[in-house]
């Protein structure tokens, strides 16, 4: 590929990716550039339907961009994945029901081809990482949609990836165990020097978990704004008392609003208080 540059880490330019469906054509992404560096952590932050799962997908060599570069280690995607260098996590992570958790987080080493012995070792470091030890003989329905997920993670990291993709891995969970998930993954990602690409929603976990924020406007997706972060790798929850955190966050919403129209907030009237009720 002659246009190829030697670069480690994600390299996006100049994606474009339209789809074509029952005569209907959605530009998802247009003209994208992004560039993640090895080692470091990335998330893209944006309206719903404006390409981030677009952008993932291409990576993951699920979807075919229509134009455009994309490299992981200056791999294409299909070679990327071939290589087994990048794993993908998503909010819809599928555990099999009738596996117990290390035969589910064993998965994809088993289509992986990885000899028997291997792979229960590498589960169960997996396993112990993600803080599942005990639970390996549980069933999924035994285990709580956090413990699921970091299931899901944990399969993951037994493939080694140099990249983790994650597509809203922690959407589907309550706040706190979202952010207490947050902080688990920063210590899985100091420790495996991974690269990370992560989808979110949520302009909190976004400033958490990146070195960079990739803010995109509404269909066609664009990266309208990157914010760098200043807070280095080793991170803890008093992060959030950190001005600059609060800071990182009013300059996402910024964007965010920038790249879209935000409806005005209707605050309904109080109702009149129920004069038999005050009587009372
Ligand atoms: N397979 C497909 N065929 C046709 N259109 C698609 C397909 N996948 C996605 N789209 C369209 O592309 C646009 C971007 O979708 P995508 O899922 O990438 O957005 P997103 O930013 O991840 O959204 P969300 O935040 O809601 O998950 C949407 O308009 C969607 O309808």
């Amino acid at each position: 590929m002659a246009d190829r540059r030697h670069r480690e880490g994600i390299v996006v330019r100049g994606l474009t990716m339209t789809y074509e469906r029952r005569g209907i054509t959605t530009t998802a992404v247009a003209d994208c550039d992004l560039v993640v560096p090895k080692g470091s952590w990335a998330s893209l932050l944006g309206p719903s339907g404006c390409g981030k799962s677009t952008l993932l997908k291409i990576l993951a060599d699920i979807v075919k961009p229509t134009s455009g570069l994309v490299t992981m280690d200056e791999l294409t995607p299909a070679e990327a994945r071939a290589a087994r260098i990048f794993a993908l996590v998503s909010q819809q992570s599928t555990m099999l029901p009738w596996r117990r958790l290390a035969e589910n987080v064993e998965l994809g080493l088993e289509l992986a081809g990885i000899p028997k012995r291997e792979r229960r070792a590498r589960a169960r470091e997996a396993i112990e990482l993600v803080g599942l030890s005990g639970f390996e003989k549980a069933y999924p329905h035994e285990l709580s949609g956090g413990m699921r997920q970091r299931a899901a993670i944990a399969r993951a990291l037994t493939l080694r990836p140099k990249f983790l993709l994650m597509d809203e891995p922690f959407g589907a969970l309550d706040e706190i165990t979202r952010e207490r998930l947050n902080f688990e993954l920063i210590q899985i990602l100091e420790e495996s020097g991974a690269t990370l690409l992560l989808v979110t929603h949520s302009v909190s976990e976004a400033v958490i978990l990146s070195d960079q924020v990739a803010v995109m406007s509404p269909r066609p997706g664009r990266i309208v704004h990157l914010a760098s972060l200043p807070f280095g790798h080793h991170r803890t929850p008093a992060l959030r008392d950190d001005p600059r955190f609060a800071a990182a966050e009013r300059e996402l919403r910024r964007a965010l609003g920038n790249g879209h129209e935000v409806p005005p907030v209707r605050i309904a009237p109080e109702p009149e208080p129920d004069p038999a009720l005050l009587a009372g």
